[in-house]
């Protein structure tokens, strides 16, 4: 049926024109920006420029003053706030922290928290885990009810670089298996996912929007952050310099054939988790890497 077509292409949540007003002045206004399922879409932009704000109007939070949300009938939302109101001097296990907001099966608990690689702290303190460790907690509380959309306000907060690359490949990974939409907000200038589909730069209104490579290169970008910023807006790019032979054999782009591909053999420009400091070319070569792994800083 025809409608069925229609709802499986519609967006999940579509902001149209959107202004949100609060205390005699507009916080936001001229928001548009659409997710659709299987699509990240990336909010950045300074402090106070409406991220927040934004995310919580897609999702009902928060009501436009002008303009208008769509959202698909029973959207249902998986959202990981920037904040948790904890009283971190009550003790506080993952597996009530996950089951804080509703009650969730045994089945439901250890698959989401097997999701994000931390079944083996479901009992754990709260106060205890690393940032990461935490993140990943919010995570499988936001995914255990199966949500179409997963909003996740500044997901890696207080993890560090090698966390960081871990938790957006989680993220993509989730999105694959799920197939949710994701509206990502990111504080950090710094990392920008590759597999983000568009990138939408807040700054009280949308100052320009595209895929990562265009938003770093947009002249309102650099306006907004300055060149350095805009240079150091990392970006995840992957390139296959080489191609798998169905005999299992590996065709490297000089065109000769090894039986493996190793970072050494000299058939490769960057090796295994080379991160490249190079500002001026996205799309390096590097080894047999099949994760998103170079970064731009
Ligand atoms: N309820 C409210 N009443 C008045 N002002 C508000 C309210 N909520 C947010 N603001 C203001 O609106 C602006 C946008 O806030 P928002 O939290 O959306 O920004 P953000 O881009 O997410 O910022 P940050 O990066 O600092 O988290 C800020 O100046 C904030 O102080």
């Amino acid at each position: 049926m025809l409608s069925s077509i229609d709802s499986k292409s519609r967006p999940l949540v579509s902001l149209h024109d959107v202004g949100v007003r609060r205390s005699g002045r507009w916080l936001v206004r001229g928001v548009d920006f659409s997710v659709s399922r299987g699509e990240i879409v990336t909010l950045i932009g300074p402090n106070g420029s409406g991220k927040s704000t934004s995310a919580k109007t897609a999702i009902g939070v928060l009501k436009p003053d002008e303009g208008r949300v769509d959202r698909i009938a029973d959207l249902k939302v998986g959202y990981v706030p920037q904040k948790l109101a904890v009283d971190w001097t009550l003790p506080l296990t993952v597996q009530r922290l996950m089951t804080l907001t509703g009650p969730l099966s045994e089945h439901e608990l250890v698959t989401a928290l097997e999701a994000v690689g931390i079944a083996h702290l479901a009992k754990a303190e709260v106060q205890h885990l690393s940032g990461g460790e935490f993140q990943r907690a919010l995570l499988a509380r936001a995914i255990a009810r199966k949500p179409d959309l997963l909003v996740l306000d500044e997901p890696v907060q207080g993890v560090d670089f090698n966390g960081e690359i871990a938790l957006y490949d989680l993220i993509k990974s989730i999105r694959n298996s799920q197939g949710c939409g994701i509206l990502l907000i990111s504080h950090d200038l710094h990392v920008v996912m590759a597999a983000t589909d568009t990138v939408v730069c807040l700054n009280g209104h949308v100052c320009c929007r595209g895929t990562p490579q265009a938003v770093s290169q947009s002249p309102e970008y650099v306006k907004l952050f300055g060149t350095r910023a805009a240079q150091s807006l990392a970006i995840y790019s992957h390139h296959h310099d080489h191609t798998h032979l169905s005999d299992g054999r590996v065709q490297h782009e000089d065109g000769s054939i090894t039986d493996h591909c190793h970072a050494e053999d000299g058939h490769h420009h960057h090796g295994h988790g080379d991160y490249s400091h190079d500002h001026d070319d996205h799309d390096h070569h590097h080894g047999h890497d099949h994760t998103e792994g170079e970064r731009h800083v």
